[in-house]
């Protein structure tokens, strides 16, 4: 992986070298604070901050060279390359330097608003069934095999993502399950890879503040179709979409490749039928040009017919065997934070969900309608420096089908907690149809409510932070576990009953 100064910058279209020495270079890194011997750094301009403010830094921690936009000031040992775009400059240099990994193994990749996660687990699952080594990267952690990483983006910047397929490569995986962010796409962190295997799961709204339309967004996703022919160095290509959803077709348009449809509603070559859907789990019938698959399922919801279709669908095209399928299905008990039950011996429901869309929510709150025997209390906020406009669109949606609302906190992060319930409840109050509504700013106040409260046969819905351990305030990031909440509020009832 170590690579000389001149081969990476023969890898540049166009650059300006000065203080030329060809040092060997043994890591890349965009942030000063990870910087080491022999590391090439490399200047972004953020959001936040501004990478060239941080290369006496870099320096200090020992930076061979520094890649830039603007001119820096470093030191007559440290060899200076200036480029008109970083971005491009690392799309050039970073998968060449860590070799390409991204094009080694199978690599499959999931996009869509909702479902990317659950996808990706369920066909870990099954690949693994079938006796392939598989690394997983996304919004919960990476996995390669069973070791764990953290992660802090769903999809990873161009330097930690390679590291990373690297590290997967490394250790003999043989498949790559990954989630595409609109973001990753967009912002092209995901360049160097070559995906074998491509899945659409769906759009809705989310993300406005960084792609401004829903046709940005459309676009976005679309890349990740586009890129299963441009520079293809290896065959078997398929994009698999669902096509019950508007912009499947638009997934469908920008595939130069096989596609294999799914549906629920409209005709697809993966179409699901009998669909039985209860407090436990689901049951339906997958109809394929193959024969019809029964499949029995452990978890619940239409949402969850349409994940187990989008990974059936990969792992059909990686030609897994059905029984394979069927019978990884039948074991397949959960997602972390999705759709979670939380058990604490209590005679109503708790279940802790990932939810943090108008679409994600109303698909949840549907579900739990379908298997309620009583009231819906919903226990949900909207996240701060994050897409405003679907603040009131979700207050709408809880207020609408839920019995007790209780609006909350969800990573507030730079904004105030307060300024972002009142545009939540801007949805809520004009929704609510004597249905009761409250809105409690700490989080664990609001599940403590939503768990005093709940009676007998009653379903607590926990909504948006899912796996989460953390909640972001503006000036720290605390320890918050949904779960871990919702026992000791549960524990403090039944104690209190006793
Ligand atoms: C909008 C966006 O994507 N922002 C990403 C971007 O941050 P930024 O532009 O604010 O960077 P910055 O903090 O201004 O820093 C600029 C540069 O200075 C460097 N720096 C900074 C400080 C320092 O001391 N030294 C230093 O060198 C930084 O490393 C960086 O290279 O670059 C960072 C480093 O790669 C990312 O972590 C950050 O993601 C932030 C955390 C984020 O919240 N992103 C979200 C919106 C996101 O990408 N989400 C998607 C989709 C989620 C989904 O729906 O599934 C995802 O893939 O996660
Ligand atoms: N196919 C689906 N359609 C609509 N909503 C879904 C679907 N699958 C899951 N959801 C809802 O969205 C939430 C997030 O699901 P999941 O984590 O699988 O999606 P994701 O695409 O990975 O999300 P993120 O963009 O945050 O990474 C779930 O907790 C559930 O509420
Ligand atoms: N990947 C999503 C996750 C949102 C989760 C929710 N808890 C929030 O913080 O808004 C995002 O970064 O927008
Ligand atoms: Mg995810």
């Amino acid at each position: 992986m170590p690579k000389y100064i001149n081969e990476l910058v023969g890898k540049i279209v166009s650059a300006k070298v000065t203080n030329s020495d060809n040092k060997l270079v043994t890591a890349i890194e965009c942030d000063s604070r990870k910087v080491r011997e022999n590391t090439l750094f490399v200047c972004i301009k953020g959001a936040t901050v501004d990478g060239h403010d941080f290369v006496a830094q870099a320096v200090k921690n020992g930076a061979a060279a520094v890649l830039a936009e603007k001119d820096v000031e470093v030191p007559a040992d440290v060899v200076k390359i200036i480029v008109a775009d970083v971005h491009k400059a690392m799309e050039e240099i970073v998968p060449y330097f860590y070799d390409y990994p991204g094009k080694k193994m199978r690599m499959i990749g999931v996009t869509g608003t909702n479902g990317k996660t659950t996808i990706t687990y369920i066909l870990r699952s099954i690949l693994r069934n079938a006796g392939y080594k598989v690394g997983v990267i996304g919004t919960i952690k990476i996995l390669i095999e069973d070791e764990e990483q953290e992660i802090h983006n769903t999809t990873p910047d161009i330097i930690d993502l390679q590291q990373i397929l690297a590290q997967m490569d490394e250790k003999g995986m043989d498949y790559v399950v990954m989630e595409v962010s609109s973001h990753a796409l967009a912002l092209n962190r995901v360049a160097g890879c070559e995906y074998d295997t491509a899945v659409f799961t769906n759009l809705t709204q989310d993300h406005l503040d960084f792609h401004k339309t829903m046709k940005n967004y459309a676009l976005a996703k679309a890349k990740l179709f586009d890129s299963l022919t441009a520079n293809a160095s290896k065959d078997n290509k398929t994009a698999i979409i669902n096509i019950d959803d508007k912009a499947g077709k638009i997934m469908q348009q920008h595939s130069k490749c096989e596609v294999l449809t799914y549906a629920i509603n409209n005709t697809a070559k993966l179409k699901a039928a009998d669909i039985d859907i209860h407090a436990n789990g689901a049951e339906f019938t997958l109809q394929t040009d193959n024969g019809a698959l029964a499949l029995s399922l452990n978890i619940t919801g239409l949402f969850n017919i349409y994940n187990v279709m989008g990974a059936v669908g990969a792992a059909v095209a990686e030609k897994i065997d059905s029984k394979i399928i069927a019978d990884t299905l039948a074991q397949f008990h959960s997602v972390p934070g999705r759709f979670e039950l939380v058990r604490g011996g209590q005679d109503f429901s708790v279940i802790v969900d990932y939810a943090h869309t108008p679409d994600g929510l109303e698909n949840v709150l549907k579900t739990a309608r379908q298997i309620a025997k009583q009231r819906i209390i919903t226990v949900f906020g909207c996240g701060g420096d994050r897409d405003r406009t679907k603040r009131p669109i979700m207050g709408e949606i809880a207020a609408r089908l839920s019995d007790v609302v209780l609006a909350t906190s969800d990573n507030p992060r730079s904004e105030d907690p307060e300024f972002i319930l009142s545009e939540v409840e801007a949805g809520v109050l004009p929704a609510l149809h004597g249905n009761m509504h409250e809105k409690i700013t700490d989080r664990k106040d609001a599940i403590y409510r939503a768990v005093e409260i709940a009676a007998k046969d009653d379903i607590i819905v926990i909504a948006g932070k899912g796996h989460e351990d953390y909640q972001i305030l503006k000036d720290k990031t605390i320890h918050f576990d949904d779960k871990e909440v919702a026992l000791a509020a549960i524990k403090t009832k039944l104690a209190e009953d006793k």
